[in-house]
């Protein structure tokens, strides 16, 4: 299913948070949306999302979702966003449990997400006995349990140490490579965003407009060996970003 943006803009009272946002996500690809803090980025996934409606424009859905999805949009929050009192498979079996698949219908969608997120060991811990990155790694299996047409990602990797980071974008790589994801991926990391990439969308200060769209081809299995190329992307996007950047941190000082 690909998802098409047009002529997005949306105002809070006297605010003008977005302006004449268009963009096409495609099926199978990773949209990595960067830009100042405050320029909209939440604002804009919640639209996709459909968890609110922009005062202008409309987010239209082309193609199927796949027969067996669940949840055609779905979110992964940077606070994982875990019951605490519920064990990593009871974290999973909750989703599925919302929409009446429960019990032997559901034990082969659990353990499939617990396999593919290397979790199978952990199906009984509880969250508390889980770090940062295995409670992230949940969340991701959760979304997977639904068959989402597109992940929404917001932050999913800010609350994580660089290290822990670093493996979760192994995964999250590792993933795509076996089972194709589309996702629309917002983050204030430009190394995230050039590493799982296809396309990276630069906003500008609010009200935030569509700067530029970089892509990187590279397949994203081969980036790590090409720290040439994306370091030069990163550049590219910091170049395109700095002034900007600037200008809405004083913003935020000044009021
Ligand atoms: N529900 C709301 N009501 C009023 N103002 C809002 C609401 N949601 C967001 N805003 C404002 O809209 C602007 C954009 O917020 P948003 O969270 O989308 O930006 P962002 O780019 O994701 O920010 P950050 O990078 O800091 O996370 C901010 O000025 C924010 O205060």
């Amino acid at each position: 299913m690909d998802l098409h943006l047009e002529g997005i803009s949306h105002t809070y009272g006297d605010i003008k948070v977005l302006e004449d946002i268009n963009l096409t996500i495609n099926d199978g690809e990773i949209v990595c949306i960067v830009g100042p803090s405050g320029c909209g980025k939440s604002t804009l996934l919640r639209f996709i999302g459909g968890l609110e409606r922009p005062d202008k424009g409309q987010v239209l859905q082309m193609g199927h979702p796949p027969v067996d999805s669940l949840n055609p949009l779905t979110y992964i929050f940077q606070d994982f966003a875990l019951l605490p009192w519920r064990s990593v498979r009871g974290n999973i079996s909750l989703v599925l449990e919302d929409h009446g698949i429960k019990g032997k219908k559901a034990d082969p969608i659990i353990s499939d997400v617990l396999a593919r997120t290397n979790l199978s060991e952990f199906a009984k811990a509880y969250p508390r006995q889980l770090s940062g990155g295995m409670k992230q790694r949940v969340a991701i299996a959760r979304a997977l349990a639904v068959r989402p047409a597109v992940m929404l990602m917001d932050e999913p990797l800010s609350a994580l140490d660089s290290q822990t980071r670093e493996l979760l974008m192994d995964d999250l790589i590792d993933l795509w490579e076996r089972d194709r994801f589309t996702a629309c991926y917002v983050t204030h990391n430009l190394n995230e965003a050039v590493r799982l990439g296809h396309k990276i969308v630069v906003l500008s200060r609010r009200p935030g407009k569509i700067r530029e769209i970089v892509d990187i081809d590279l397949p994203l299995n081969q980036r790590k060996d090409h720290s040439e190329l994306l370091d030069q992307k990163q550049k590219q996007l910091w170049s395109i970003m700095r002034e900007e950047a600037r200008a809405a941190d004083k913003e935020l000082v000044h009021g």
